[in-house]
């Protein structure tokens, strides 16, 4: 629903997009919710608001009206996070109405400047600040620094212990219904996946600090999560609470029991060994994720690599290194933090192979401690003996994972 009413006084906009790459890169097979939210007491406050990807507000001025919020009776721009998603409406906010005041951090107000020259009415708020809206509604700040840039925070009000989270406990996707109230198993489901690939592509570079506001968030005793992009969880919030703990430990430690093989070929003879050792895999009834590079979207390799314990790289070698799509993905692997992953590499080589060295670059340069059943290489074509070598590393592989 774009107008929703969470409780007296508290209304939910919302709008969708899809056929967009999120951030610029990442695909959103199922789209994605961006929410803004109303807190009406004697005085009215809007906490976060939203744009579109080309940066156009008027789906929110829009659903504003349809709520009866006249944008003039907005006395309070509560700005979680400055990220133009939920912030590029505000240059066009300060066009229809100039008698406003900003709540935002130290580091938020820094952007605003930069951002909106917003330099007057911006008032300034740390951890467990309030805010008196009258009429019982009072919004307290929480910063939470990096969940996703240095400048967030997390609204609470008081009364009705709502926790307005932005991007924490987001996920993409888009869904017919606001509340958790009625999910079946196959809703759950698709928001756990969609919650992992939110995560994967926009969050985990943070893990650490994710799980601390998230120790953070849990002390405030909210009993509604009204988060910036997802539906509002009411009826069980700890569901999604407990969904970004697994994502955090998946980040951090290990994902679930299945492998992700992430391989690339350019002539076929790599591909030849994949498709063998996919077949392998599967024979075992072990969950395999398979992904060819540059094909597949990053986003969607990563939310892989984060579920899963085992990862399989296939790669030939080109001009003295790893073939570079997948050289590409590791590293993308490595800037988001991946850690702890159990891994096996294998390809094949003309004359000089380079996978080995490019593979300790990129682990030792993002220091990602994964554990290596030793690479295998073969030259030319993959032979019987080959595939059969491959096999037993696959096999240690398992071992190691633990399945
Ligand atoms: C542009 C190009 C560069 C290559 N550079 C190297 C190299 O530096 N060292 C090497 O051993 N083989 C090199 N090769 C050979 C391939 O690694 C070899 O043919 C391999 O079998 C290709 O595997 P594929 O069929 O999975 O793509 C190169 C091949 C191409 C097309």
């Amino acid at each position: 629903m774009d107008v929703t009413k969470l409780a007296d006084g508290i209304t939910k906009l919302s709008a969708s997009l899809d056929g967009i790459l999120f951030e610029g890169m990442w695909e959103i097979p199922n789209g994605v919710s961006l929410n803004s939210y109303i807190v009406k007491g004697e005085k009215t406050a809007i906490i976060d608001g939203f744009c579109d990807w080309e940066g156009v507000p008027e789906k929110l001025f829009e659903l504003l009206d349809k709520a009866e919020v006249n944008l003039e009776d907005i006395k309070y721009l509560v700005i979680n996070h400055m990220e133009p998603d939920h912030s590029g409406w505000i240059k066009d906010f300060k066009k229809l109405n100039t008698d406003f005041e900003v709540v935002c951090t130290k580091k938020a107000a820094n952007l605003m400047k930069t951002f909106f020259d917003q330099e007057e009415n911006v008032r300034v708020v740390q951890t467990s600040d309030t805010l008196d809206l009258g009429n019982g509604k009072v919004l307290e700040f929480h910063e939470v620094p990096n969940v996703h840039w240095p400048e967030t925070m997390m609204t609470f009000e008081k009364s009705t212990k709502t926790a307005f989270t932005c991007d924490l406990f987001g996920t993409y996707g888009k869904t017919d219904f606001d509340f958790d109230d009625n999910l079946t198993d196959e809703d759950l489901r698709y928001l756990n996946d969609e919650g992992l690939r939110y995560y994967s592509n926009v969050m985990m570079t943070f893990s650490q600090q994710v799980k601390k506001a998230v120790d953070k968030f849990e002390e405030l005793g909210a009993k509604t999560i009204a988060p910036g992009h997802g539906i509002v969880w009411r009826k069980d919030p700890n569901k999604i609470v407990q969904m970004y703990r697994n994502y955090i430990d998946y980040a951090l430690g290990y994902g679930r029991k299945e492998i992700t093989i992430l391989w690339g070929s350019m002539y076929g003879r790599t591909e030849e060994a994949v498709r063998e050792i996919e077949k392998y895999i599967i024979g075992k009834n072990i969950k395999v994720n398979i992904h060819r590079l540059p094909e597949t979207n990053w986003g969607t390799m990563l939310k892989s690599v984060l579920s899963s314990s085992g990862v399989i790289i296939a790669a030939p070698t080109y001009e003295y290194q790893m073939f570079p799509p997948v050289a590409c993905a590791l590293e993308e692997i490595g800037r988001k933090k991946i850690l702890k992953r159990h891994a096996l590499a294998f390809g094949s080589y003309g004359w000089t192979s380079g996978l080995q060295k490019e593979l300790d670059d990129i682990m030792n340069r993002y220091k990602l401690n994964w554990d290596f059943v030793d690479t295998y290489i073969f030259n030319g074509k993959v032979r019987k003996e080959d595939i059969d070598v491959i096999k037993k590393r696959v096999d240690a592989l398992i071992d190691k994972i633990g399945i």
